[in-house]
Order: structure tokens, then C-alpha cells, then sequence
């Protein structure tokens, strides 16, 4: 239990008046007043949805000592009054909890693609090497092999804070986690001590919110940029750079910390040649300053390689040896819902994937492509409430690279799911294609159809076990569904 002077943390922000506070003491920290108790300082937070100031007095009531606001506020209790409350709540959370990522070993992952499955390859690797680890993702919050829920792919700094304390008190060496752009603009990191930033890739993803990609590329810069600018011989920063991805030429600009380069097509410190991609793995040759190693895993395609060297990359930036982090890689089986197989001893071959985006649906497929015997059907759907451009160039991309593509209903939300397939059928007028919006009799539907030989992909949803249509959240877990699905055959 952490019980601190208010005075004492205010201190961390700067020119600000709090000559009004006496001697009041805190014992947490809250930004929704549904969660303050006696002692909370509650933060007010202006978000999307609502103005956390407005419930400010409802807090109080609940037992907040203290309130941090952007507006004065007319309350029983001190008001300290701030420019930026996010950013006032990035700085408080991070003396509160004792400044917990000063104490790791502070791996971030940023990209479009590859994130969660880099971090867990990285993690393996950690962890192989007898460090105690933590993981922050999209699928989950782990420290040690404790897994707690998340929200957010990268939780908000007050989450955050309190997420690195708790792993610091379990003994958590190293923690790796998924920055992901909304997290760099929304500063959730801010004041996050990191050691290594690595950078998968930048695709199209999340117009929505960034609106263009010159946008998108500088929310991805910051992770760089805000490495800091010193050199410390005990503690060095190293940013991990796909080289192949041109982004890669504005983080080296905006780093002053050390650059480790990885990459198949370009020249760079850790490159992959001879690659070879069968059905069963990987192999290829890893070229770097060590020397020149054989790597086999059972991750497949070309995309797997990227993740691959950028683990081995920020393993070394971790002090793990070549040879131990490619030990570990090769252990690796798989990550839930990426590229995982629905085995169920049928004749024909099902991959439940998350890629949903242009990038990573056509990296999946040209992948399947290089093995399949038969056909390639795709399920596909796009998501409500998010990027409305990618829509139509999922849809062509399923066209180019599948025989039969099947478009479907991905986590619809607030919008009417017909619409959402309109704007996927906008980008493949002439082209042949079926569609179903119910996701299961989509996928049934693929599987019953499927012959011998033929390679299923059913993309989007990954890990996911639910379905969000309106402000429902159904069970749906694709692999489940395929099962269900390949058993009613009643051949298997
Ligand atoms: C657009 C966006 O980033 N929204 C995030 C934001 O929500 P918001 O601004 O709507 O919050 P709000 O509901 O208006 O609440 C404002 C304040 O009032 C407080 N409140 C609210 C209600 C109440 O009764 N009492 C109260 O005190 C809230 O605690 C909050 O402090 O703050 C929430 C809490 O931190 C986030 O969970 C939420 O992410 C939503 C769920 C989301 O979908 N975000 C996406 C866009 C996102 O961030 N994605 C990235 C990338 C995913 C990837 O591709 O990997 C991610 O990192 O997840
Ligand atoms: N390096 C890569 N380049 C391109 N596509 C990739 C790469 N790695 C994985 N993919 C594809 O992208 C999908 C999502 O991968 P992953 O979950 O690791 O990414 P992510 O960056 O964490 O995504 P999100 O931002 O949605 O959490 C995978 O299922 C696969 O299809
Ligand atoms: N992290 C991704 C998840 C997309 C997954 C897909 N199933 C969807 O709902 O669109 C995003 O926020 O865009
Ligand atoms: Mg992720």
C-alpha cells in the first residue's frame, strides 16, 4: 500500500501552484471516479466518449482528497488546476508508483504488423535466458505467468505505471511490450524509461484516427525519438530498425540512440539470406557482426523472418548470445491466432489468422500461396468503427490472392454489417467473390465446400473470442467455430 505526501508528488510538476493542499496524504490514484476510494487523488481525463471533469464531484463524494483538473472546479476539496491532464497524469503516475520502469529492463515493440508476435518471440527468448519476465499486448498483460485482461493494446500511463510496479514487486527483470501508435499521441508512455524501441513495420492501418500516413509514420517516431538523448555506458538505448521498410530512415534521424538494423532486402547489421519456406518452417542464414548462423523455426513465411530477426536483434540489445536467442526461436511453436492451424485431421488445411490489414492479409497469403496444393479460400471481414479505407483494398487483396474469397462480418460494432461489406465490395466490382455476414455460416460454408488439398484462411480475428455487433459482445472464437464446423462433416 502506497501512502505519499500530495505535496511531495505535485512537486513533480512544475509551475504549478498547490500552495492550497496542507499536509494531505494519497493512497492511490484514480481517472474514473467509479473506482476512487477514501484518499484517491481523482485525475480528470477529457476523453472521447465523455468529460471526465464532469465527474469530478461525484468522486469527491466517493472520498478523493484532491482533485487534478484542467478548469477550475468548484469543490470541497483542493482543485490543482494543470494545462494537460494526460500529461500531468503520466508524470504523477510515474512518481507514484516510484518511477517502476527506471527498474526494468523495458523492451517496446511499435508497427503495424508483427507486434504481438515479436513481443512473444522476444519474451521466449528472455525468459530461456532465466529472466524473469513481464509482456503488455494486445491479447493480455502477463507478469510471470500470472494474465490479467487488457483493454488496450497499450494501456493509459495510470495503468501502466501501476502494471510495472506490480511487476517490479514480483520480481520482473525485463518487461516487453506493444507500443502501439495511439499509445505514442495519447502519451500512455510518457515517462516510460525504455531501453530498446523496435520497429516492425508501417503499413496501412488506422486512417481513422491518424488520417494520413505521414501522420500515422510520426505517431510511430515517437517511440525513437523519445529514447532520450544521452549515452550511458551501463545503460544503452538501442533502436531496432527494419531497414527493408523506408520509415526506418526518419527514426534513424530522430534517435540519438544506438541503431541496430535488420533486413532481408537491404543491406543491414542482422540480415536474412537462403531463405527457404516449406509448409512445416522456415530456414535461413543469419548474416551479422557475430557471424554467419543457420535459423530453423516453425514460424512460417517471409513476414516470420522479419519477426524473427527483430527478436534476435532486441534479444541482443539484451544481452542474451546469437546462439541462445536462436535456440530459443527455433523452440517456438506458434502464437494463439497467428497462423494457427485447425488440425482436426481433415484433408484439407485451416489457418485462423488476425491479419486485418492490407498488408498482412496479402503477406499471409502470398505465404500460403508458396505451399498450397488446391485452392485458396479466404473468410474475410473488415471492422465497424475503424479504418473505412482499408475496406475495398482487403477485398481486392482477397481477389488477387485467393480463388475463392468468402467476405464476412469482422467485430461489426456500432455499424450496420451490410454497409461495411458494401465498402469491401467497392473495391472488386467484376471480380468473383460470395458473401455471407454471418461470420459462422461463413466459415461452415468454406468448410463444407473445401476439397482435398484446398487451404482455408480465415482472417481477421486471431485470438479473439468474441464477436462485437452494437454494443453486444457475443462468444465467437474462429478456431471453435472451424472445429465445430469440420466435425459436422462427420468424415473426421
Ligand atoms: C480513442 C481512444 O483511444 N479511446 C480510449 C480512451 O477512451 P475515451 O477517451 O473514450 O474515454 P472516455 O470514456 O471518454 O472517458 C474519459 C474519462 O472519464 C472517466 N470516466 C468515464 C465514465 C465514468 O462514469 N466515470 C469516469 O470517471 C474515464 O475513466 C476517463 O478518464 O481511454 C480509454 C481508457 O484508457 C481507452 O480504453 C479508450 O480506448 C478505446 C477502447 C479504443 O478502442 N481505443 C483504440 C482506438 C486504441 O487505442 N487502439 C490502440 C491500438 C490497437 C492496435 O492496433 O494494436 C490500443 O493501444 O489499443
Ligand atoms: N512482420 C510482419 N509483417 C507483416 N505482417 C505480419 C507481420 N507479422 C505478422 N503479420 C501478420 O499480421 C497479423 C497480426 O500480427 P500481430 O498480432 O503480431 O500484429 P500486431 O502489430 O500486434 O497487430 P495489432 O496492432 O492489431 O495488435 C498476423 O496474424 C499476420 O497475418
Ligand atoms: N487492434 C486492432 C484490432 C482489429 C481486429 C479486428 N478483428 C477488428 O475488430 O477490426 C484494431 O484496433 O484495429
Ligand atoms: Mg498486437
Amino acid at each position: 500500500m502506497i501512502k505519499l505526501k500530495l505535496h511531495t508528488l505535485l512537486s513533480h510538476l512544475h509551475f504549478i501552484n498547490f500552495d492550497n493542499i496542507n499536509n494531505l496524504e494519497i493512497e492511490s490514484i484514480e481517472n474514473d471516479n467509479r473506482k476512487v476510494v477514501k484518499g484517491s487523488l481523482f485525475i480528470c481525463i477529457k476523453g472521447y466518449t465523455v468529460d471526465g471533469h464532469d465527474f469530478a464531484e461525484a468522486a469527491v463524494q466517493q472520498g478523493a482528497v484532491a482533485v487534478i483538473s484542467e478548469k477550475p472546479l468548484s469543490l470541497s476539496v483542493p482543485v490543482i488546476v494543470v494545462e494537460s491532464t494526460k500529461r500531468a497524469m503520466a508524470v504523477l503516475s510515474d512518481a507514484f508508483y516510484g518511477q517502476p520502469s527506471h527498474k526494468l529492463h523495458m523492451i517496446g515493440i511499435t508497427g503495424t504488423n508483427g507486434k504481438t508476435t515479436t513481443s512473444h518471440l522476444i519474451e521466449k527468448i528472455l525468459s530461456d535466458a532465466n529472466q524473469q519476465t513481464g509482456l503488455i499486448g494486445t491479447m493480455y498483460t502477463k507478469i510471470g505467468a500470472k494474465q490479467l485482461e487488457t483493454k488496450n493494446t497499450t494501456p493509459e500511463s495510470l495503468t501502466l505505471q501501476k502494471t510495472f510496479k506490480q511487476m517490479v514487486d514480483a520480481g520482473v527483470q525485463s518487461t516487453v511490450m506493444e507500443v502501439s501508435s495511439h499509445a505514442l499521441v495519447e502519451g500512455r508512455v510518457h515517462g516510460t524509461d525504455f531501453n530498446v524501441a523496435v520497429f516492425t513495420n508501417l503499413t496501412q492501418d488506422h486512417l481513422d484516427y491518424h488520417h494520413t500516413m505521414d501522420e500515422y509514420k510520426r505517431a510511430k517516431s515517437l517511440l525513437f525519438s523519445q529514447l532520450g538523448n544521452t549515452y550511458h555506458l551501463q545503460k544503452p538505448k538501442f533502436a531496432v530498425l527494419n531497414v527493408d521498410d523506408e520509415a526506418s530512415n526518419m527514426f534513424i534521424e530522430c534517435t540519438s540512440a544506438h541503431v541496430l538494423t535488420y533486413g532481408i532486402d537491404k543491406e543491414a547489421n542482422l540480415r536474412a539470406t537462403h531463405i527457404q519456406i516449406t509448409a512445416q518452417g522456415t530456414v535461413f542464414e543469419l548474416v551479422s557482426p557475430f557471424g554467419t548462423h543457420q535459423v530453423k523455426m516453425n514460424l512460417i513465411g517471409k513476414f516470420s523472418v522479419y519477426n524473427a530477426l527483430a527478436s534476435i536483434a532486441a534479444a541482443l540489445c539484451s544481452g542474451v548470445s546469437i546462439e541462445n536467442a536462436i535456440a530459443s526461436i527455433a523452440g517456438i511453436k506458434g502464437v494463439a491466432g497467428r497462423f494457427e492451424l485447425v488440425d482436426q485431421g481433415q484433408d484439407f488445411t485451416v489457418i485462423v489468422d488476425y491479419a486485418h490489414t492490407p498488408d498482412s492479409l496479402e503477406n499471409v497469403l502470398k505465404t500460403i500461396k508458396e505451399f498450397a496444393q488446391n485452392k485458396i479460400s479466404v473468410v474475410v471481414g473488415c471492422g465497424g468503427d475503424r479504418d473505412r479505407t482499408k475496406r475495398p483494398i482487403m477485398a481486392k487483396v482477397a481477389c488477387e490472392y485467393s480463388e475463392r474469397p468468402i467476405f464476412t462480418s469482422d467485430n461489426p460494432r456500432s455499424e450496420d454489417p451490410e454497409k461495411i461489406l458494401k465498402d469491401m465490395e467497392a473495391g472488386v466490382a467484376g471480380k468473383r467473390y460470395e458473401v455471407f455476414s454471418d461470420r459462422k455460416e461463413a466459415i461452415y460454408h468454406a468448410i463444407e465446400t473445401a476439397e482435398s488439398g484446398d487451404v482455408i484462411l480465415v482472417a481477421g480475428k486471431g485470438h479473439e473470442t468474441y464477436q462485437l455487433v452494437g454494443d453486444n459482445v457475443f462468444d465467437f472464437d474462429d478456431r471453435e467455430i472451424a472445429k465445430e464446423a469440420i466435425a459436422r462433416l462427420k468424415k473426421y
